[in-house]
């Protein structure tokens, strides 16, 4: 839990109207993609949360959505790469078009264990959308079909991305201040 989370922030990496901006770009991009068939979108909770909710609406398809909870954070800064369901899918995904919803990839160990569990329920093809890629901090390649932004090496909160479960609901993303995480 955080006082004054905006205090906690080093510096705004991306505001809110530039997010918006982007997430109708990438929304227009998937309804051209999907218009034959709308796709099955699954959210990677809790952190594609925020990003869920506004890409949905910038898609003018009638898409199907649903979420699966999955952690491998926990309340460090980096991932274990052992990847928990905490929540899974209620929708069965065979000969479906899924598009997978994140807020970032960083190591892209999450989403490699999520491709390969969803690829193997027999769905018609699984592909990624992501808002937030590091590609300095790759330690698995991953074919992300929509991305909105690279950003650098550096940890960041806001617009569903956490800190130890503070931070999520800032509108914007913001560099967290490493006074906050470090001792
Ligand atoms: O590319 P990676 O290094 O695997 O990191 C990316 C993943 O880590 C974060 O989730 P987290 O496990 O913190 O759970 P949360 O979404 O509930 O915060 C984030 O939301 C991505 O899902
Ligand atoms: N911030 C918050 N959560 C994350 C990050 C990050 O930079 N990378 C992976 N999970
Ligand atoms: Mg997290």
């Amino acid at each position: 839990m955080s006082v004054n989370p905006h205090q906690d922030v080093e510096r705004v990496l991306l505001d809110e109207e530039t997010i918006h901006e982007r997430l109708r770009e990438m929304g227009a991009r998937i309804a051209e993609d999907y218009a034959d068939e709308p796709p099955l979108l699954v959210g990677v909770l809790k952190g594609a949360a925020i990003v869920m909710s506004d890409l949905a609406r910038t898609i003018d398809l009638d898409v199907d959505m649903d979420w699966m909870a999955v952690s491998s954070y926990g309340s460090g800064t980096k991932s274990s790469g052992v990847v928990r369901i905490l929540k899974d899918l209620g929708t069965d995904i065979s000969d479906r078009r899924v598009l997978i919803v994140e807020d970032i990839i960083d190591s892209g160990l999450t989403l490699k264990w999520l491709l390969a569990n969803l690829r193997s329920r027999g769905p018609k093809s699984v592909d990624v959308a992501a808002l937030l890629r590091k590609p300095e901090a790759a330690r698995v390649e991953i074919d992300v079909k929509y991305v909105g932004f690279d950003i650098p090496n550096e940890f960041v909160i806001g617009y569903g991305l956490d800190y130890d479960e503070s931070y999520r609901n800032l509108p914007y993303v913001g560099v967290l201040k490493r006074s906050v995480y470090e001792d």
